[in-house]
């Protein structure tokens, strides 16, 4: 199977990915330099693609989202990891430090206690390293704690942990081409609302289709059209199988009041 990942080499993204398809087992991945692109590797590139979807203090990755609303893909799989990260340095002192930009917001207190120094967004941890070794004396780089032993001879490891929470962790989802499949199980069904047709009570409708029907929803995320102000997707999780009666009939009774996209059943 050819899997799809962000890069380069010791992002979280490909730790997940290492730890659902094993090399070993005649796997091949793709490390990609940007997120867009794992995501527009699939299908003619890549089989699958792994990515990250959600962190616990962050919420859900918006450039994931919104691919969703569109592409014609599935979510198959869903794993998590616990994510923690540390600083490293040239010297003592950071003037300018690389981070990805989802790892920002997970490491904000700290970040916030180095004060008026320059910061840098990069597109994934790794790069953040390579970035900051580049760059020289004065540069500092947030990385994945697991690279703390593998940092080049110039760098050092400041602080450790660094992330906001102690029990910080990242979703990561597998994607594959096409709709979910019919027989696809799990106890999870994730659903995209989507909003052709904004009108007063259409949230309160849909809801309404899983609340009668004793259906419990374990996330609901609103992501906007592009249209205007006020107009919103609807990405939303329910725990239950796809194929389960109640389910099924919540879908129909969805579909009745806007356009609605089966994510995955996982
Ligand atoms: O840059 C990485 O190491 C990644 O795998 C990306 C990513 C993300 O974008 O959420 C994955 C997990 C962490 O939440 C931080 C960064």
């Amino acid at each position: 199977m050819q899997v799809a990942t962000l890069g380069p080499s010791g992002t979280f993204s490909e730790q997940a990915a290492l730890g659902l398809f094993a090399p070993a087992q005649g796997h091949q991945l793709q490390l990609h330099s940007h997120l867009q692109r794992c995501l527009l590797a699939l299908p003619a590139q890549a089989d699958v693609a792994v990515v990250p979807i959600e962190n616990v203090s962050e919420g859900f990755v918006p450039v994931v989202l919104d691919y969703l609303v569109t592409a014609d893909v599935h979510i198959a799989q869903e794993m998590s990891l616990p994510i923690a990260f540390s600083v490293c340095a040239h010297g003592d002192n950071i003037e300018r430090l690389y981070v990805q930009f989802v790892a920002r917001g997970q490491c904000r207190d700290y970040i916030d206690s180095l004060g008026d120094i320059e910061i840098v967004p990069t597109q994934s941890n790794t790069e953040s390293l390579a970035l900051a070794t580049e760059y020289g004396q004065g540069a500092g780089a947030i990385i994945p704690s697991h690279l703390d032993q593998q940092l080049p001879a110039s760098m050092h490891c400041l602080r450790t942990d660094v992330q906001d929470y102690s029990h910080n962790q990242t979703r990561f989802v597998v994607l594959k081409a096409g709709p979910t499949p019919r027989d696809a199980v799990g106890n999870k069904t994730s659903i995209m609302v989507i909003n052709d047709d904004d009108r007063p009570g259409l949230l309160e409708k849909v809801l309404h289709c899983f609340s009668t029907r004793r259906l419990n929803l374990t996330s609901i995320v609103s992501r906007p059209t592009g249209q205007g102000f006020g107009r919103y997707h609807f990405f939303i999780d329910v725990a239950v199988e796809v194929e389960n009666i109640a389910m099924q009939g919540a879908l129909k009774g969805v579909s009745q009041i806007a356009r609605v996209k089966v994510l995955g059943c996982y």
